[in-house]
């Protein structure tokens, strides 16, 4: 093979799929999980969550997490073609204009500018218009938008849902100014939510790029499913020329196979630092703590890992058209999903989030005194997100079996925490990777968080919540000191899934070490390997990943294409 894509995730399908549409080069991608084909768990949007602790998912758990009342979070990766893609949410959002300037400025590299990383992103987007009806005026940009009908879909919420009307009132009646596109680069106020579906199901790296229609149209181009990578292999008497796979097959066989030309590593934000450590490529004192040889001290390898924190807060509401019903009533599921079957229609076919709000601590918050640096990316860059829900979301407290709710999910978007990945130092080879995301260790994280929720609760009580008479599910006493509000958020908050950095790039002339990928992609002090996937992004997304993460996988493509 020419190219040796490892891991057929989110930008791995896409790269593959990219560098295949040249006949004249042959492409192998080695998946560690099954193929996504024909499975209704990674096609009903609705149900996605059914994924989690499958076949599907790496079924990854952190460390016991020392701000999360000490509780180990289950980290999700999808163990699928298509990658997380294929078992994602959804949320189909780009990084605000602000952060990619900000990665060009770190890397200078000004191809990573907002105006330079648009047209990628719109190469793979099929942006499905929304009905041509007064609700929808006004409700996206066409602009920023891709309309590559063979591409990943991109939908705009349409369903009607009663809770539109007061979410988006309730912004309006505490100052949340109105975003008319959330992917226009200036996310900040709130905007309707876009999911990553087409015609009612899921869309992904793997529907639009792997499909089986790709595949079998294309003899250049071949996916080895089930086969776990384990490690990269320098070519003997080079330099450092990393082009050789290892890998083991279904059946636990050792093999390995050469690419002529690159490896490119896209095995994902968790995985990507652990086949590198295995490969001699990372931090000497861990190498040497797990008796590998270190063939190249990288000490960036596996650090800066940052991710966005969650929690969730639930209202009672006397609506009756929840969500709610859905998730504990077979009969109403099974209502919707006989609809589905039919015409790929009703409430299966998006999630139970219709509007999403970016917001920013005040710039008088005292948290700024003293000459605090704000980590985010400029003051059009979000520190949080919340989300309305048309039901009971949050993950640590059950649903009950009776009542209608709503609820906000709120994300700390610009953390200043960084967190590890490393060896499981009992089964280096082949064992899951210790994560340790040290969620809402910083005092910036845990402000940012008290700040996200007590807008939250200003947000439901106002004016146009009164006539659902939402009531908080919580004692409201929490917010009366910072002590109670760290309190209930240590117990209530649960991991993200939006980690990048664990192989970080940098300017292309820093160090290899301090950074491991150069603008180019190229890892640093070797040849033939390049990382592409969320690992490389040097900073937290402030948004979700996915479609930053096409966005560079398209990127990529384009270089290796034309030879940089
Ligand atoms: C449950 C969940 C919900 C999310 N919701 C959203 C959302 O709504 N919106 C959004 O924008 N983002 C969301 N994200 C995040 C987003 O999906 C990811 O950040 C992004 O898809 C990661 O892309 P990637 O290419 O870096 O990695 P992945 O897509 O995870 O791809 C990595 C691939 O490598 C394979 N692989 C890994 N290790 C090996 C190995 N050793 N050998 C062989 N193959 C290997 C994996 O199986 C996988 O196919 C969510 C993620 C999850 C898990």
């Amino acid at each position: 093979y020419d190219y040796i894509v490892v891991g057929g995730g989110s930008a791995g399908s896409i790269i593959a799929s990219r560098l295949s549409e040249n006949s004249s080069v042959s492409v192998l991608v080695i998946e560690g999980g099954p193929s996504h084909e024909g499975e209704v768990d990674l096609t009903i949007p609705y149900v996605y969550p059914r994924t989690f602790r499958s076949r599907f998912d790496w079924n990854y758990t952190t460390v016991p997490q020392p701000n999360l009342g000490n509780r180990p979070g289950i980290y999700l990766r999808g163990h699928v073609l298509g990658g997380s893609s294929s078992i994602n949410g959804m949320t189909l959002n780009r990084a605000p204009a602000s952060d990619w300037d900000k990665i060009a400025s770190y890397t200078g590299d000004s191809s990573f500018r907002w105006d330079a990383i648009l047209p990628y992103i719109k190469k793979n987007e099929g942006f499905n218009r929304p009905p041509n009806t007064p609700e929808y005026a006004n409700t996206y940009d066409p602009a920023v938008h891709g309309f590559n009908a063979d591409k990943i879909g991109n939908t705009l919420v349409t369903d009607g849902n009663w809770i539109s009307q007061p979410a988006l009132q309730a912004a309006t009646e505490v100052g949340i100014n109105y975003v008319r596109d959330v992917n226009g680069g200036l996310p900040v106020g709130i905007s309707w939510q876009q999911f990553s579906t087409k015609d009612g199901s899921r869309s992904s790296a793997a529907t639009a790029y792997l499909s089986a229609g790709i595949l079998s149209s294309r003899t250049n181009l071949k996916v080895l499913l089930n086969a776990f990578v384990t490690r990269l292999l320098p070519v003997s008497g080079t330099d450092l020329k990393f082009t050789t796979v290892e890998y083991k097959d279904a059946s636990g066989n050792t093999v390995t196979v050469s690419a002529r030309r690159e490896v490119i590593l896209s095995a994902g934000v968790m995985s990507t630092p652990i086949i590198l450590m295995r490969s001699g490529l990372g931090p000497r004192a861990h190498l040497q703590a797990n008796n590998i040889t270190t063939i190249l001290d990288v000490p960036a390898v596996g650090q800066n890992l940052q991710d966005r924190c969650g929690a969730a807060a639930v209202w009672s509401v006397n609506a009756t058209d929840t969500d709610d019903d859905i998730d504990r009533n077979p009969a109403v599921f099974n209502r919707w999903l006989n609809q589905w079957n039919q015409n790929h229609t009703g409430r299966l076919t998006q999630m139970s989030y219709r509007q999403m709000i970016f917001g920013r601590v005040p710039n008088n918050a005292s948290i700024f005194s003293g000459g605090f640096q704000d980590p985010s990316s400029g003051p059009t860059c979000p520190h949080y997100e919340l989300y309305p829900a048309n039901k009971w979301t949050s993950p640590t407290t059950p649903q009950p079996a009776t009542g209608n709710f709503v609820s906000m999910n709120i994300f700390v978007s610009a953390s200043n925490v960084r967190g590890t990945v490393t060896l499981d130092p009992t089964n280096p080879l082949t064992g899951n990777p210790v994560i340790d995301p040290k969620y809402l260790s910083s005092e910036w994280d845990r402000y940012v968080m008290r700040d996200a929720v007590r807008t939250s609760v200003r947000y439901f009580n106002a004016p146009a919540w009164k006539k659902w008479n939402a009531t908080p599910v919580f004692d409201t006493a929490i917010l009366n000191s910072d002590a109670a509000l760290d309190a209930w958020i240590s117990s209530s908050a649960f991991g993200g899934v939006h980690g990048v950095g664990t192989a970080r790039m940098g300017p292309a002339n820093s160090p290899a070490g301090q950074d491991v990928v150069a603008p180019n992609f190229k890892v640093k002090g070797v040849s033939g390997l390049r990382i592409a996937d969320t690992s490389v992004f040097p900073f937290v997304i402030n948004g979700h990943t996915m479609g930053a993460t096409y966005a560079i996988a398209e990127k990529v493509s384009d270089l290796i294409k034309s030879g940089n």
